[in-house]
């Protein structure tokens, strides 16, 4: 991996919580500050998804040989497709300078949580199961088998993202402009303490 960099940013929810939607949106407003983790999977593209923008399109068996080299920080099975963020990720985005947004479910959180990228961890919050279902269903991107599976896996994602410690923050997206606000405020906070703390560091540095 190359050099530390900004801490990157992960996004973390059930699948129809707003994580795609809040991250473009970060992405269009601040190009020069953020870039996107383009993960790897082995399910299909939907419809306007392009291999290497959205995700680098791959088979079962080259995902799995490109793991046994060793090549992802994470991987995870969700909802019986394989993800994961490879390290070339993450670097591709360190090297440009940019903080890197990962949007990953929780197996794949739970794992980085173990490496050294001391990632801010943020969990988006639909503000109920009716109301995910509600916009899941009008995304219209699943079929009814995968929807379900989805639906289901979400009681536990919820559950996991309830409980304290596990991210830094919860951001409850029920009305987006306010889900948006919330985030952005988080990053400023966050992202400024960072860099305060280098400033003071090298002061430190220079003063010794
Ligand atoms: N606050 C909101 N109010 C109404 N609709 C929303 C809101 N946030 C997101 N949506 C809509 O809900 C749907 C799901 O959002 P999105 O695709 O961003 O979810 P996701 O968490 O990225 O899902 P997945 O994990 O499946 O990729 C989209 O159609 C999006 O436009
Ligand atoms: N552990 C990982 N999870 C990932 C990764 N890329 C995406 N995801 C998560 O998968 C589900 C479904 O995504 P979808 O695009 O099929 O709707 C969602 O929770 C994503 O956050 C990854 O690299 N690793």
């Amino acid at each position: 991996m190359v050099q530390k960099g900004p801490r990157p940013l992960v996004l973390c929810g059930p699948s129809g919580s707003g994580k795609s939607t809040l991250l473009k949106r970060l992405l269009k407003e601040f190009p020069d500050k953020f870039g996107f983790s383009i993960s790897h999977t082995t399910r299909n593209p939907r419809p306007g998804e392009k291999d290497g923008v959205h995700y680098h399109f791959t088979s079962k068996s080259d995902m799995k040989a490109a793991i046994e080299r060793g090549e992802f920080i994470e991987t995870a099975t969700f909802s019986g497709n394989m993800y994961g963020t490879s390290k070339k990720a993450v670097d591709d985005v360190r090297l440009t300078g940019k903080i890197c947004i990962l949007d990953i479910d929780i197996e794949g959180v739970k794992q980085i949580k173990n490496t050294d990228l001391e990632p801010l961890l943020v969990f988006v919050m639909p503000p109920s199961m009716e109301v995910l279902e509600t916009r899941l269903r009008a995304r219209n991107t699943e079929s009814e088998e995968c929807l379900r599976k989805r639906l289901a896996t979400a009681h536990r994602e919820l559950e996991y993202g309830n409980q304290p410690d596990n991210f830094h923050i919860v951001i409850m997206n029920d009305t987006l402009d306010k889900a948006y606000s919330d985030l952005r405020e988080f990053i400023a906070q966050n992202t400024q303490e960072e860099q305060q703390d280098s400033a003071a560091d090298g002061k430190n540095e220079k003063d010794n």
